[in-house]
């Protein structure tokens, strides 16, 4: 008999940061809830849609990112997709994950808040038992809508503001620079909530700047381009302020052109608080550990490395202190 080939290692233990549930809708699930909901997609096959998957920049995704979401409508829809996804994760080791909606391109399609709110929840409240995994919701504003839509959004969001640990802001990022969203983040912070948003993915350092001083964010997702700022990066060091990077995101987004040239052992050696994140990985061709592993191989990082990734990953997520103290020790108990 053939010996059948050694297990795979375990991967790292890790927080995933930096997820947008629409972006874990795959091909599949999206013809499946196609049928389900009587939804036409413009492709006739599961095929034909990922081939559609070739971006040239941001706004090139989004298209595709929006338009798909059409297949989303019931309370059910949304808690497949998030269930989904928390099963790929685990098998990626993620132990806790942090996961962005977008409201208003459900709403500004007839679905109620409440469906997606609700459809998120039960599956997030099932994962510590199902999966293994804890989480965290984010509602980000969509930074190509209006300030009132943000606010808007933030007061039909008061009545379930209970499931929500952090306000996030996400979308086309050039042109609509974080001051835009003042207001709305000062009423997220005054509600008790946590403040995050995208800023240096496409936009420039400066963006970045508006992030930390005019809407107080407790981090930066993506941030990559914050390297061409040496004040900025010594800002982000000094502080530890963590900074969400998303590697394949970043090569199918052509933010980056290769993953040779990523600047994350840059951002590493400059101190900065650097995790390793996922983003829209239905879209991106991998989800967690498929981001670790893909920067372990073109950028050549070792164990250590990695493992300081994952630490990361635990030290800038909203947890409490002894969960983030149990999970780091997992990290240091890992063998890898
Ligand atoms: N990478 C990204 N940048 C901005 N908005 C997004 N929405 C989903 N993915 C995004
Ligand atoms: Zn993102």
């Amino acid at each position: 008999m053939p010996s059948s080939p050694p297990a795979a290692p375990a991967p790292l233990p890790k927080a995933e940061l930096h997820l947008h549930i629409e972006g874990t809708l795959e091909p599949e699930l999206a013809f499946t809830l196609a049928e389900r909901n009587g939804v036409t997609l413009p492709y006739a096959s599961r095929e034909e849609l990922r081939s559609a998957y070739s971006f040239t920049d941001l706004q090139s995704f989004l298209n595709l990112y929006y338009a798909l979401m059409a297949v989303l409508r019931t309370e059910d829809d949304f808690h497949d997709l998030a269930d989904a996804y928390l099963t790929r994760a685990r098998a990626q080791g993620v132990r806790h994950a942090e996961i962005f909606f977008d409201p208003q391109a459900h709403t500004a399609r007839g679905v109620p808040l409440a469906t997606v709110i609700n459809g998120l929840a039960r599956a997030l409240d099932a994962a510590p038992e199902r999966h293994g995994i804890t989480t965290r919701l984010i509602m980000c504003f969509l930074r190509d809508e209006s300030a009132e839509s943000a606010l808007a959004t933030f007061e039909a969001a008061r009545p379930h503001l209970d499931r929500i640990t952090a306000v996030g802001l996400d979308s086309a990022e050039v042109g609509h620079p974080p001051s835009k969203f003042r207001e709305v983040y000062a009423l997220a912070r005054e509600a008790g909530l946590k403040c995050v948003a995208h800023a240096g993915e496409e936009g420039p350092p400066a963006y970045v700047w508006e992030a930390l001083d005019i809407l107080g964010v407790d981090r930066i997702d993506h941030g990559v381009r914050c390297m061409e700022d040496e004040r900025l990066v010594a800002r982000l060091a000094a502080e530890q302020l963590p900074l969400t990077v998303c590697p394949l995101s970043n090569v199918r987004l052509r933010v980056i052109d290769d993953l040779a040239d990523h600047p994350l052992p840059a951002m590493l050696d400059a101190g900065l608080l650097v995790t390793v994140n996922s983003d829209d990985p239905a879209y991106f061709g991998g989800y967690a550990d498929d981001n670790f592993t893909a920067v372990r191989d073109a950028l050549h990082l070792d164990d250590a490395t990695l493992r300081t990734l994952a630490r990361n990953s635990f030290r800038a997520a909203f947890l409490d202190e002894a969960t983030r103290e149990k999970y780091l020790k997992e990290v240091d108990a890992h063998q890898g």
